[in-house]
């Protein structure tokens, strides 16, 4: 390793474990190391004693790095939101070992080709994991396909845009003719257009003003603000599109993604529906529908003020079977901080605070934790955090022990609690704001390793940042 890049100075070594995840399931043995790539596997017990460099984790589990496909990190522009050095270290602390960046709540946007290098600029030697970055779908480059193509070109991974107001002046939305025309240029890339789908409803949309709709401290008004129904309108929307990504049609190859599903009603079965009748279309969900229900959001918390919302417990069980089911594809943070100022805590405004969750740091041990109920395994913690993402951001040889692949590795247990209180190191630049601070939590990260460079050890980071920023070819 070059100087300060890893805490384990050695490019050549073995990662040992009794629980190690592999495609071909769950072994006992080492992971052979070299260069920064897995280089073999070893099974069984013969490894003890036989190589020098081994760094032996016992019954720790051993499995691909986390790859957050949806993260903001609000840099350049907006740094003091969150920035890249502190939102890395705060991904490898989760074990989070690549990660794609919004093209959002950064200043300026990124649109094109010109922003995209600042983007770069910003994120070069600043990075502790591994970072690439989606591109922004607009009106003003919908219809422009030789810009599209040049951010393309470029390296951005795919592109991103919304159905309804972003909440970022410089990221205006977008409707189904500027998608249609997205995914005729993405086909030719095979990369996919990522969609924040609601579509704000006429009837409903006075009740987002203050005086609408009741007490801007309950968390039923906010809710009220923003129903279903428009996750429903969004999708049903969307998928007079995706009809063209078909085999034969004319956007094949081209793929869409949406982001953040809260509504596992209408909305999840428009998109089950889609699937069967061939669209090219997968869905996420983020751990915080999973672990939060709008019943015990305390009023004037606006900590758990995100959007789409966080709806009810019969909501919350039905995204559980749905994941379980394999109807949502994968998971991401949408980790959206802010100052704590723009959350409004004090105020408990959720009509008017920023609407984000923290949680970069912490989705590794809430899937996890709150998973138990629904006996969740490790393999499927590794196709929804790992495989699928990669999958999705064009990673090959990303998101799997295997040889060749990256070594991108998270090492924990699974059986250790911890609480997270002021005790517990938190890396992101705000955590005042996060809505897992004061709960309990099942799965303690021990070591990160981003390529090969042990990057994270027990509270600690490598003196250096040597993420690689990751372009599209
Ligand atoms: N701009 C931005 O990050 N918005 C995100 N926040 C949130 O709660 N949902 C989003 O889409
Ligand atoms: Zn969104
Ligand atoms: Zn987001």
């Amino acid at each position: 390793s070059q100087s300060g890049c890893s805490l384990f100075p050695h490019s050549h070594y073995w990662i040992a474990s009794k629980r190690i995840v592999t495609p071909q399931g769950i072994i006992s043995g080492a992971v052979e190391i070299k260069g920064g790539s897995i280089v073999s596997i070893v099974k069984n017990k013969d490894w003890s004693g036989k190589f020098k460099q081994v760094v032996d984790y016992g019954n720790a589990v051993v499995m691909p790095g986390l790859i957050d496909v949806h993260a903001h990190l609000d840099d350049p522009g907006r740094a003091e939101w969150e920035g890249f050095p502190s939102g890395t270290k705060a991904a490898a602390a989760g074990g989070i070992t690549t990660l794609i960046d919004m093209p959002l709540n950064n200043f300026p946007s990124t649109v094109s080709t010109e922003t995209l290098k600042l983007k770069i600029e910003a994120a070069e030697k600043s990075i502790y994991v591994d970072v690439g970055f989606w591109g922004g779908l607009v009106p003003e480059n919908a219809f422009n396909a030789t810009a599209l193509e040049a951010l393309l070109d470029a390296g951005v991974h795919g592109l991103k845009s919304f159905m309804c107001p972003s909440g970022i002046n410089d990221f205006p939305m977008t409707d189904a003719r500027h998608i249609k025309a997205g995914l005729s240029v993405l086909a030719k890339y095979k990369r996919p257009l990522l969609v924040h789908s609601e579509i704000q409803s006429v009837v409903e949309s006075h009740l987002e003003t203050e005086d609408g709709g009741g007490d801007p401290r309950s968390y039923s008004t906010y809710l009220k603000t923003r129903p279903p129904s428009w996750e429903e309108a969004a999708v049903r929307e969307l998928l007079t599109v995706t009809k063209d990504t078909r085999s034969g049609g004319p956007a094949e190859g081209a793929h869409l993604h949406v982001v953040h599903l809260s509504d596992a009603s209408s909305s999840l079965d428009l998109i089950k529906e889609a699937k069967r009748r061939g669209d090219s279309i997968t869905v996420e969900t983020c751990p915080h529908y999973l672990a939060f229900s709008a019943e015990e959001i305390p009023d004037g918390d606006t900590r758990f003020k995100c959007a789409p919302p966080i709806r009810d417990a019969a909501n919350k069980e039905k995204l559980w079977n749905a994941l379980m089911e394999g109807d949502i594809d994968m998971l991401s943070s949408d980790h959206s901080p802010t100052v704590p100022e723009l959350k409004l805590l004090n105020d408990g405004n959720f009509l008017k605070a920023w609407g984000g969750i923290s949680s970069i740091q912490f989705v590794l041990p809430v899937t996890w934790s709150y998973g138990q109920k629904y006996g969740i395994t490790l393999e499927q913690l590794v196709s929804w955090w790992s495989e699928r993402p990669a999958k999705l951001a064009g990673q090959h040889s990303k998101g799997a022990i295997a040889i060749g692949n990256h070594a991108d590795v998270v090492v924990w247990e699974p059986e250790v609690e911890f609480d997270l209180n002021e005790d517990h190191p938190m890396f992101v630049k705000n955590p005042s704001i996060s809505a897992y601070i004061g709960k309990r939590l099942s799965g303690k990260v021990l070591a990160t390793f981003v390529r090969g460079n042990l990057v994270y050890k027990e509270r600690n980071h490598a003196f250096a940042a040597c993420g690689s920023t990751i372009l599209a070819t």
